[in-house]
């Protein structure tokens, strides 16, 4: 494709080759002194290269050391200083989750990952960001004026990261402050590094860890937790996390249900720095006591909007409110999502103390890099409809580079039914929903992500969170009846500055989303085709009252923004507190179709 100019964070870090690695970056097999492989290092310890003595810290401060931004630079070393010799390191024999790419040539792959058209380099920089609350640290322009480290910002290198999104320029400031955060910017948009990197950045430069001594205890004491609401997308925030970890001796662990506890609960006896979870197996881990919150300084709620609706409420209350985790004020906490209705981000004011509102694009709303078209399509004809997209795109499509399709479905049987009629034509397809077993929700994800099977047939299981490279086509064969679900599952494509596709099939079962659909794409500079304004005009169409719309109707619905400025004390230095508190969510009880298992019964999804 034709050098396009190079604004875009994503066009940035396709396109460039990586600097070559600094010498500091120690591959396993070649760092210039290995020393005892085994013993244990304190976080506060580790990532140390050169000398100086440990800081001298007596009992570790309330909450997470604020970051260093905005203030001088450290001197050379700064916490990071080693005493002399090399420190011992732990980590020595971790496996490299880059794949030894710096060691061996890289393994053929299906795709081409450098290989992108339609990328919209220019789509982040106009973006319009909003921040709100009290004192809000400057964004950056560069990673090089966050000082995360040497060894985080080698593995951003390895990352091929080589500037911030937008969302990580103005969060991660934020974060490394020890301010509390609410995050919410578009699907693909990089939300996972903004909350790792300040965590484990925090985890290397934080005190001493103390946890606590109890003889005999099997007990883990993380210091951060992160949460989210399905076992997919606990198990890669996981592997990035990991790979924004590596060498740096923080060492994280996933725990999620599907899956058998005892090799969870091996892995947590071998040390556990930040555990990413899915509720309902951490609270089976809390409750067996192989897990204490106590030592909690960071929390992450990723896809909080959907940790914090009707379904997961009350386990996570439970697990932040309930349990041994050291309060609001005292642990830092970070939320973020794509989309945040008032009512959640009310609710969400429980969990946070002084917190900054951050919307990168307007709350809710989808990017402008994914096309999005509609189809009137009768149920009856949906799947010759189906076909004759999937016969088109076949035939224009160059065959090594098969894009993938993703097509969502309300229901679990839908998807098993979908399946087998793709596959008895022709297509192949697998599914994911939360009827399959882990063991087949896996193997189904690895085969569509190889390209093995290009076609999978997802609940909204799939619908959050995953990043799938090389989806093109997400078909919502079922529309959700709310559209931020709808927002969640069109991102699926159109990820990290590239451009994808997503299509709709309406007919009159989806008119309740007429209106909220309409407004979407209109907001998103999509074509709206002529009848669905038609059908949102129409008064009891129009309603967001027969679905699961959460953003109310009225011309507000999508400029959303944060909710304290609704309040009377928001801006007036006042109260400590910007918004009201909240009873909980008293939302409608048609909530959790789908894949999602029904209101109050989240238990399918972890
Ligand atoms: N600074 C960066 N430069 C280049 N690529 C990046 C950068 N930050 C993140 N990415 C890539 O962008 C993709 C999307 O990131 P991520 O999955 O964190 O998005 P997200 O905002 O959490 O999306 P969603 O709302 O769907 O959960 C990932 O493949 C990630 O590796």
């Amino acid at each position: 494709m034709a050098a396009p100019s190079r604004t875009s964070w994503a066009d940035v870090a396709d396109a460039e080759p990586a600097p070559p690695a600094p010498a500091a970056a120690p591959a396993a097999s070649n760092g210039p002194a290995r020393a005892d492989r085994s013993s244990y290092v304190p976080p506060h310890l580790r990532n140390r290269s050169s000398a100086a003595p440990p800081p001298a810290s007596s009992a570790p401060p309330p909450r997470a050391a604020p970051g260093l931004l905005g203030r001088p630079a450290p001197a050379a070393g700064g916490r990071f200083a080693a005493a002399s010799g090399p420190p011992p390191r732990r980590w020595d024999r971790e496996p490299n989750p880059f794949g030894n790419e710096e060691e061996a040539a890289p393994e053929p792959v299906p795709f081409d990952e450098h290989q992108n058209t339609g990328i919209n380099f220019d789509a982040y920089e106009d973006i319009p960001v909003e921040t709100s609350g009290r004192e809000v640290p400057p964004a950056v322009g560069t990673f090089a004026e966050i000082d995360l480290g040497a060894a985080l910002n080698d593995n951003i290198r390895r990352c091929k990261y080589v500037r911030p999104t937008p969302v990580q320029r103005h969060a991660i400031p934020i974060s490394l402050a020890g301010r509390d955060l609410m995050a919410c910017a578009q699907t693909g948009s990089g939300k996972t590094a903004a909350f790792c990197f300040p965590i484990i950045s925090g985890i290397m430069r934080g005190p001493p860890v103390q946890r606590p001594q109890r003889s005999g205890s099997r007990t883990a004491c993380p210091l951060a937790l992160i949460l989210s609401p399905t076992r997919e997308l606990s198990m890669q925030i996981h592997e990035e996390a990991k790979k924004f970890s590596y060498q740096t001796g923080v060492r994280v662990v996933v725990a999620y249900g599907g899956a058998p506890i005892t090799q969870q609960l091996r892995d947590l006896e071998r040390g556990v720095d930040i555990l990413v979870a899915t509720p309902g197996r951490l609270v089976d881990l809390l409750e067996r006591a192989r897990v204490s919150l106590q030592s909690i300084r960071y929390l992450a709620l990723d896809e909080a909007d959907r940790m914090l609706d009707m379904g997961f409420e009350p386990q996570v209350r439970r697990i932040v409110e309930q349990m041994d985790m050291p309060p609001r004020g005292v642990r830092q906490t970070l939320l973020f999502s794509a989309t945040f209705p008032g009512e959640i981000q009310r609710m969400a004011s429980d969990f946070l103390e002084n917190y900054i509102f951050l919307a990168v694009g307007r709350v809710g709303s989808s990017t402008e890099l994914i096309a999005q078209r509609v189809e009137f399509v009768q149920e009856a004809d949906k799947r010759s409809h189906l076909m004759d997209l999937l016969h088109a795109q076949r035939d224009s499509a160059d065959q090594a580079k098969q894009a993938l399709t993703l097509v969502f479905v309300e229901t679990k049987r839908g998807a098993d039914s979908l399946e087998n009629w793709l596959c008895t034509n022709g297509f192949p397809a697998t599914s994911i929903h939360g009827d399959r077993n882990q063991q087949e929700r896996e193997y189904a994800l690895r085969s569509f992500k190889s390209g093995q099977t290009p076609i999978l047939v997802a609940t909204d299981v799939a619908a959050r969170g995953l990043d799938i490279p090389h989806v093109a086509h997400v078909v919502n064969f079922d529309l959700p009846n709310d559209i931020d679900d709808y927002v969640h599952r069109i991102g699926r494509t159109g990820r990290a500055g590239k451009s994808g596709l997503a299509t709709a099939f309406f007919n009159d079962n989806n008119s309740s989303m007429a209106k909220s659909l309409a407004d979407l794409m209109t907001e998103s500079n999509q074509e709206v085709p002529a009848w669905l304004i038609r059908y949102a005009a129409r008064p009891s169409y129009g309603s967001s009252s027969g679905g699961r719309n959460r953003r109310g109707g009225g011309a507000s619905r999508f400029g959303g923004r944060d909710f304290r400025k609704e309040s009377s004390s928001f801006g007036k230095g006042g109260g400590a507190d910007y918004g009201g508190s909240s009873g909980g969510y008293g939302g409608s009880s048609t909530y959790g179709g789908g894949g999602y298992g029904g209101a109050g019964a989240p238990s399918a999804w972890d």
